[in-house]
């Protein structure tokens, strides 16, 4: 450790995690740098919940000290942040729904958005990902996830440089690429527009598609754009009586949650709020059925770019700011497949007792 990341290090009483009774019981955690090649990058905290930390997570995950014992490596893109979970020795998830919502409550648990299964791949695929919503609910895809899912396989099989997978999940075929520079582009199928496929039972408006349509909530007509990645998105650019959508001035919290149980949904939906910067820049926020206001998301930035394009607001490749960060999207016409590139990386890893 360089003395820098050495005058950093610091321990302090065990938070949340420790709370959850680990079974290896750490009465202290230390927080610890990992090696960096460049000594004037930023360097990003390791916690570890092991009193004597291992060199690795890969390493750390080996360590089975009690079959009870939960271990997990915490990730993060663009701030939509993961519990992920080695699942690659059984397709029956280590935890259940309530247990995962519990892993995933910010005060009283390690704090995620989700909790991410690696499992064994099913129908030719490398793998199986699921996932748990931090509500307890399954969703079929996660875009922010399989990006963090790719870089835990890496770091699972102890990879390095570019590799592609394929992924089963609830959405079909995902294919992410590990690049050169670290970040992770990812194939995320086509876009699904057909309004009983979403599911919503908003009436098509342009072909099949259910475009600017109009959606009463809290007293505004909002005008909405359907989309599914495998999971639901209700895009809105404005209501009919807002002059401009000021992302920024909404209140999410409150709006968010009339989105996600409109009648409209029957299967409930994501809700992106979106401003557009110029014709291949976007900014948005987002409610996430499940999960609530969070930092990022991978497959609501897709839908974004798809509902923009169906709009005639964008062109096919835009960034879409996020609040926890960029993301570069494209629909490709030649094929019709969304190509979503962005960063992932881990946090820290620890034990706990679900
Ligand atoms: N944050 C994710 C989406 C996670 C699932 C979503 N909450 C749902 O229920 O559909 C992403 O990055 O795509």
């Amino acid at each position: 450790m360089s003395p820098a990341a050495a005058a950093a290090a610091t321990s302090f009483a065990a938070g949340p995690v420790a709370a959850s009774t680990p079974i290896t019981a750490p009465s202290r955690v230390r927080v610890r740098f990992p090696p960096c090649a460049d000594p004037a990058a930023p360097r990003r905290a390791v916690a570890s919940m092991a009193v004597s930390a291992p060199r690795s997570a890969a390493s750390f995950l080996e360590r089975r000290e009690s079959e009870r014992a939960l271990h997990f490596v915490k990730y993060q893109g663009l701030g939509n942040d993961f519990i992920m979970v080695d699942n690659r020795d059984s397709p029956v998830p280590k935890v259940t729904p309530e247990e995962a919502a519990k892993l995933c409550d910010r005060n009283f648990g390690i704090g995620a958005d989700g909790v991410i299964f690696v499992m064994p791949g099913v129908n030719d695929a490398d793998y199986t990902m699921r996932i748990f919503n931090s509500d307890g609910s399954e969703p079929e895809m996660c875009g922010n996830g399989v990006r963090c899912f790719a870089r835990f396989i890496a770091e699972l099989e102890n990879l390095q440089g570019t590799n592609s997978f394929t992924i089963h999940t609830g959405a079909g075929l995902i294919i992410p690429e590990i690049q050169n520079d670290g970040q992770v582009k990812v194939d995320m199928g086509e876009p699904i527009l057909s309004g009983p496929d979403i599911p919503t039972k908003l009436l098509a408006t342009k072909n099949k598609a259910v475009v600017q349509a109009e959606l009463s909530v809290e007293g505004l007509t909002w005008h909405v754009t359907c989309v599914s990645m495998g999971n639901p998105h209700c895009v809105t650019f404005g209501a009919k009586e807002l002059k401009v959508l000021q992302v920024d001035d909404l209140k999410l919290s409150e709006i968010g949650p009339k989105f996600e149980h409109h009648e409209m949904f029957p299967a409930r939906t994501n809700t992106e709020f979106v401003q557009v910067l110029s014709r291949s820049h976007l900014k948005m926020r987002v409610w996430e059925r499940g999960a609530g206001a969070t930092l990022a998301c991978g497959t609501g930035a897709c839908a974004v770019v798809v509902a923009a394009v169906l709009e005639g607001r964008a062109e096919r490749k835009c960034v879409v700011d996020l609040p926890g960060g960029p993301l570069e999207i494209e629909w490709r016409e030649d094929d019709n497949h969304v190509y979503m590139t962005g960063p992932a990386e881990a946090v820290f890893y620890g034990s706990v007792v679900p």
